[in-house]
């Protein structure tokens, strides 16, 4: 068996330090669901600023690695830092840190526009500065501001989803497949909003199955395989 240890390092400095340090850093991390062992023994570093995509077959651990990161899910093995720290639960880590890696949950009742608010002041900042507008216009839902998220189509979902994730305040997005469902004009949309954002000092780490698409971004790709291969 292979060691299962994956690593993606960029901007190393000759003395091995990295220039602005690493955004996530993952050392000998295991995962295991009951007797199977999905994740053996993984490394991945991602330099701040840098855009890193997950990729491999259905079901080789791309979400489950994401969750880790965001610590949403404990490891069996191993150790996650984001930003030095170990992921937590608090504001602190989520200030810094937005993901679409959790199924979200939706309020009934409340609009699209309705939920962007709600997200905006809970992360302490003002609904009304223009941000949602930009975003929206962005990811073309300006016209699903009224629209309650149930009667979206599933790529319009996928559209609010991403809207939901990008009024957050964050330097570090955890994207699993951002490019799913989404037709070819808002993959290439979503592609150009992602090289701002890394453009102004964010860090990607994103799980993709589009070649095309995380090749526009501009991502390092990180090939994961099975454990047991
Ligand atoms: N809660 C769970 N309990 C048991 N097994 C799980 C659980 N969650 C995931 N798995 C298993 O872990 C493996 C990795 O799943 P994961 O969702 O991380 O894969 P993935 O690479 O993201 O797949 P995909 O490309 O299909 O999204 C799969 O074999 C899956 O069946």
């Amino acid at each position: 068996m292979p060691d299962g240890k994956i690593s993606a390092t960029r901007d190393r400095e000759s003395s091995g330090a990295v220039a602005g340090g690493y955004a996530v850093e993952v050392t000998d991390l295991t995962v295991t669901y009951g007797s199977t062992t999905v994740i053996d023994g993984l490394d991945l570093q991602v330099p701040t600023g840098a855009v890193v995509a997950l990729t491999g077959e259905n079901g080789v651990g791309k979400s489950t690695l994401l969750r880790c990161v965001t610590g949403l899910q404990q490891a069996s093995g191993g150790a996650v830092t984001v930003f030095g720290e170990p992921p937590e639960s608090g504001p602190v880590f989520w200030r810094q840190v937005a993901t679409t890696v959790e199924s979200p949950t939706w309020y009934h009742g409340l609009t699209v526009r309705e939920h962007l608010d709600l997200v905006r002041v809970a992360n302490g900042e003002d609904p009304a500065d223009g941000r949602i507008d930009e975003v929206c216009a962005l990811l073309g839902i300006t016209g699903l501001a009224d629209s309650l998220p149930i009667t979206l189509s599933s790529g319009q979902r996928q559209r609010f989803l991403l809207a939901a994730t990008f009024v957050r305040p964050s330097r570090l997005l955890v994207l699993d497949e951002p490019e799913q469902r989404l037709d070819t004009a808002a993959k290439r949309a979503l592609a150009a909003h992602l090289r701002d954002y890394l453009a102004g000092g964010g860090t990607l780490l994103m799980a993709s199955h589009d070649e095309r698409f995380w090749h526009d971004v501009g991502a390092d790709e990180v090939g994961l395989r099975r454990a047991e291969d």
